[in-house]
């Protein structure tokens, strides 16, 4: 497994496994990894010839008051499970390979950010969308995984990609889940033993919510003041927002008439979760 750092000598790479016939999976993250990272990488190996991870904090999709300096990292432990996943080369960048003096360029989406996460996270999609962008430019993946637990990100990419046309294939991987239902994420690690236990909430929210679909209730309201009940039973909990969306366009859904994105952010004290289901009539 290579680690590499220079998005030229990145670039000279993937040229030489091109040339080879051979084909590139792609997996970006920030580190950190967990089992949902570890299921993309799966995939990944089983898709293409030659696999990818990039490893990168991203400054430019967080807000002034965000975790940034506090995101978790641990790239030792990283490099080890990455070769373990028969990964081929990590690519990890610093800020200033990525965004050096006079950077200026940016990538934007009209519809898919103002909706859901991009509401409290205004700059958010926007740095998503350039760092994939140049993530996508130095790598040149045949095709790139990206989990549904990001579900608006995947949404954003998606459509980034068939507009720009980029002409990689994306492809979404299920939410990876711990034992109790809460979905993997690195910001767990902020979570106190027993924020830890109250997080399993979300989970249970949306599969209160499947039950009473499946139940034949159509108010997405009847729905979402459920959810909001469960969830605020759990001290210092604080809900972002809970939505239910048509799942290609985001736009709110006042009744159930087919599939329907129920997604939640919450805050359990500082830490801001997030979790969706698709629910099936
Ligand atoms: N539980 C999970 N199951 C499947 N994919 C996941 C899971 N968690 C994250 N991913 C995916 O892994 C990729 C990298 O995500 P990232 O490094 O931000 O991890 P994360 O755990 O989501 O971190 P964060 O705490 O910032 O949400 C994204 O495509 C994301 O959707
Ligand atoms: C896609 C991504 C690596 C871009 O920084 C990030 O948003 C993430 O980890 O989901
Ligand atoms: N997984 C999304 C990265 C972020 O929250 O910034």
């Amino acid at each position: 497994m290579e680690i590499i750092s220079d998005k030229a000598a990145m670039a000279a790479r993937s040229e030489a496994v091109r040339l080879e016939g051979k084909t590139i999976a792609f997996v970006p993250t920030m580190g950190y990894l967990h089992e949902g990272h570890l299921s993309l990488l799966k995939k990944g190996r089983s898709l293409c010839d030659y696999l990818v991870l990039s490893i990168f904090v991203n400054p430019t999709q967080f807000g002034p008051n965000e975790d940034l300096d506090a995101y978790p990292r641990d790239e030792e432990r990283d490099q080890k499970v990455a070769r373990e996943a028969g990964v081929d080369a990590i690519f990890m960048p610093n800020n200033e390979m990525m965004y050096g003096p006079n950077y200026q360029t940016y990538v934007a989406l009209e519809k898919l950010p103002y909706h859901l996460c991009g509401l409290s996270r205004p700059v958010h999609f926007r740095g998503v969308a350039t760092v994939v962008t140049k993530l996508f430019n130095i790598v040149r993946p045949h095709t790139a995984i990206f989990g549904e637990k990001d579900f608006q990100q995947l949404a954003v990419i998606r459509q980034m990609v068939k507009d720009l046309d980029f002409g990689i294939e994306i492809i979404g991987g299920p939410t990876v889940r711990e034992p109790d239902g809460l979905a993997m994420s690195s910001r767990n690690a902020y979570l106190t033993p027993e924020q830890r236990k109250d997080a399993a909430a979300l989970y249970k929210s949306l599969n209160q919510a499947q039950e009473m679909v499946s139940a034949g209730e159509k108010s997405a309201a009847a729905i979402l003041e459920k959810a909001s009940e469960t969830i605020l039973a759990v001290p210092g909990a604080e809900i972002d927002y809970a939505k239910l969306c048509d799942p290609a366009t985001l736009d709110d859904v006042e009744a159930i008439a087919g599939p329907a994105l129920m997604a939640l952010a919450v805050k359990i004290g500082a830490t801001r979760l997030i979790d969706n289901k698709v629910l099936e009539p």
